[in-house]
Parts: C-alpha cells; sequence; structure tokens
C-alpha cells in the first residue's frame, strides 16, 4: 500500500495547531513546521502546544518540524497559519518550491505597505501556485475542543476547493465552497477592527443595544468598503462577513476583542497587545484601513473613530460624542433597497 502523502501547516500558534489536529483526525498525515526547534521538538515529545493551545492533546498523527524547506518538498497541499506580519517573509525565498502546489491561507490581515491580502501575496510569490484561503468564525481553541464550527474555503480553483473540503470537512467541522476569494478574505481582515471596539464598549459596560448597533453598523461599514473595491456584497452575509463578525465581535476569547477590552480598562495599545502575548491582527489593519478608507473616500466612521483613540489623541467620549451626533443615515446603505427616491 502506498503512504499517504503528508499536508503541511505553516505556523506553530493557536490557529495552525486546531487546523494541523483537525487534518490529523481525518487520518491525513501532518507536518506542523515552526520556526522555533525547541519548540517543535517539546511538542513532539509532550504532545501539546501549551503558550498557545494549553490543555489540548496534539494529535499523533501532526508532526511538529522546523525544516521549512523538507517541508515544502514533501507537501503538496499547505496550510499558511503565520501572522500577516511574517508570511511574506517566510515563504518569499522558498518561492520556487511552491510552484503546482496547492497553497491555502488561514491568516486574516492586509500588508502594510500594498495593502495586499495575503492570498495575494502568495500569488505574487508564487503565481504558479493553486490559490485558496479558509476563513470563517473559526476561534481555534473552540476548533481544538470540538465545538461544532463551519468554514469557507474559497478559491477560483475548484478542485482545489474540494481537496480541501476532503482533507478538513469532518464530525465537527464543515466546509463550505466560495468562488469568491477575495470577498471571503477581506471579511475575515476587516471584522478584527470592529472586535477591537466591541471589547472595549463591554469593557465600558455598554449594553446589548450598544453592541448589536456595532456589530450591525460595522456589517455596513465593511461591506461598503469591500464593494468600493470590487467585491460582491453578498458573500459579507455569510460566514466569513457577519458570521465571522459575530463570533469575534462576542466572544472573550477573540485576541481582538481582548485587546479592546483592555483598552476600554484603560491599558494603553503598547500594554494591551503585550498583555496578549498572541496576534491581533485587528492592531495593524486599522492602520492600513483608515489610510486606504481616505485614499478610495469610503466613510468608515467607526474606523475613523479607532484610529482617532488610539493615533490621534482623541478620548472615548469625543469619538462617542461625535458617532452619535454624526449625520443622519439610511439603513442598509450600502446596496440600494432604502425604498426612498
Ligand atoms: N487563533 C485563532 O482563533 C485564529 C482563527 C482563524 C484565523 N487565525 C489567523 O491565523 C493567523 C495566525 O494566528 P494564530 O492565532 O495561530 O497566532 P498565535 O499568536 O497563536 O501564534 C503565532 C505563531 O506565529 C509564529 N510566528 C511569529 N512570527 C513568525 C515568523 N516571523 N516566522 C515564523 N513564525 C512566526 C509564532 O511563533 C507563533 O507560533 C492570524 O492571521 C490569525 O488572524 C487565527
Ligand atoms: O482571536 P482573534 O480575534 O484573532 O479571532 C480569531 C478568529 O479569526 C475568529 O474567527
Amino acid at each position: 500500500m502506498t503512504e499517504q502523502q503528508p499536508v503541511a501547516v505553516l505556523g506553530g500558534g493557536s490557529f495552525g495547531t486546531a487546523v494541523a489536529n483537525l487534518l490529523a483526525e481525518n487520518g491525513v498525515p501532518v507536518r506542523q513546521w515552526m520556526r522555533d526547534p525547541e519548540q517543535a521538538e517539546a511538542m513532539r515529545v509532550n504532545r501539546e502546544n501549551p503558550r498557545y493551545l494549553k490543555g489540548i492533546r496534539v494529535h499523533d498523527g501532526v508532526e511538529p518540524v522546523n525544516d521549512l524547506l523538507a517541508t515544502l518538498q514533501a507537501c503538496d497541499l499547505i496550510f499558511v497559519a503565520l501572522p500577516s506580519s511574517a508570511l511574506r517573509s517566510v515563504l518569499a525565498p522558498h518561492a520556487e518550491l511552491l510552484r503546482g502546489k496547492g497553497l491555502v491561507s488561514l491568516t486574516k490581515g492586509i500588508e502594510a505597505q500594498s495593502f495586499k491580502l495575503m492570498s495575494q501575496i502568495l500569488e505574487e510569490i508564487a503565481p504558479q501556485a493553486r490559490i485558496g484561503v479558509l476563513s470563517g468564525p473559526n476561534l481555534a481553541r473552540e476548533i481544538a475542543e470540538h465545538a461544532l464550527t463551519a468554514t469557507v474555503v474559497a478559491s477560483e480553483d475548484e478542485a482545489l476547493c474540494q481537496q480541501v473540503q476532503a482533507v478538513l470537512h469532518g464530525r465537527t467541522f464543515r466546509v463550505y465552497a466560495s468562488a469568491d476569494r477575495f470577498g471571503v478574505e477581506l471579511g475575515g481582515a476587516l471584522k478584527n477592527v470592529y472586535a477591537i471596539i466591541a471589547g472595549m464598549a463591554v469593557a465600558l459596560g455598554m449594553g446589548e443595544n450598544t453592541k448589536s448597533m456595532l456589530i450591525t453598523r460595522a456589517l455596513a461599514e465593511m461591506t461598503r468598503f469591500a464593494v468600493s473595491l470590487g467585491a460582491n456584497p453578498m458573500t459579507f452575509l455569510g460566514l466569513a462577513g457577519v458570521g465571522d463578525l459575530i463570533v469575534t465581535c462576542s466572544s472573550p476569547k477573540s485576541r481582538n476583542y481582548q485587546v479592546g477590552h483592555a483598552l476600554g480598562q484603560g491599558l494603553s495599545l503598547e500594554q494591551a497587545v503585550s498583555r496578549l502575548g498572541e496576534v491581533a491582527e485587528g492592531v495593524n489593519t486599522l492602520k492600513v484601513l483608515k489610510a486606504k478608507a481616505q485614499e478610495v473616500q469610503v466613510y468608515m466612521p467607526l474606523v475613523a473613530g479607532l484610529h482617532a483613540i488610539l493615533f490621534e489623541g482623541r478620548t472615548l467620549n469625543q469619538v462617542i460624542e461625535h458617532l452619535m451626533r454624526a449625520e443622519p443615515k439610511t439603513d442598509v446603505d450600502f446596496i440600494s433597497i432604502s425604498g426612498f427616491n
């Protein structure tokens, strides 16, 4: 009998570990690459990733490794769960090895200067690779604890979507397919910013009306922005849009929400990020999003308000006053169905 080819997961954090476990539970041999050889050795021996997913057993079918070259050579399907700040620098030196491979980004961020999404970077590094993204309401710990979860794999390459569904779809994890890679990926990146605001609101003792207003207006704002860049607004009604927005804006398990909560308790941004000690993509996304919204002239009051508090010295009260007193608008303004002439 021929041995099954391993699948690679790049990244030794919570999401890489959760996805590696899902694959292994489906009988797929996994090489989970991480840059720290000590972490890989400890995970091999102890079958746990205590810094990022304490208390979760790493499946025997997951081989923690730290030789990137050998991992890329051995695997034709590669899931990338690196922080957005690291993805390009980790993969660009190995562009030649990526030719013809299936590369699926799990990373929910935007590159600082270029405003590129992660799959666009993968495409640039490896134009002959098959590119996809996986995004949705997917808190790593809940996946690792087998909470019933759904996600979306998005790619123009239908065969790649089917391949990802075949290896990841399982008893507790449903994988839906989409052809709208841009919309699915943008939804995952944008919602992180609003989760910071939602965490802040909860720390400030705001009620359920406020939370609901925030989530709904966040959806309107991110959809308006996405449409201005050519995305399909309907994608934002799916798991990777409103689904991910709800989970990230509601759950104290979200790291972006935690940063917001700490800010609401009075910590500085530096203190909030360093107390977290994990990736909260929303902080960088906020900076690039504010600049891009200005460039493409899209009205994003929530983004502008959070940016004003974190980087322009405005107080929370000033920003709230400004947001609430702003000119009244039409509901659901990102698609023209208001009924008004
Ligand atoms: N954790 C989740 O619930 C979750 C869910 C969906 C998507 N994501 C996305 O997955 C991506 C990774 O997040 P995570 O939650 O696994 O992060 P994490 O904070 O749990 O871990 C980050 C990992 O990246 C490694 N790393 C940092 N810089 C690196 C570099 N230069 N080279 C190689 N490795 C490096 C760290 O050592 C660590 O292993 C993020 O974009 C995040 O938005 C996370
Ligand atoms: O912990 P966060 O805030 O990075 O969010 C994790 C996932 O993106 C939720 O879908």
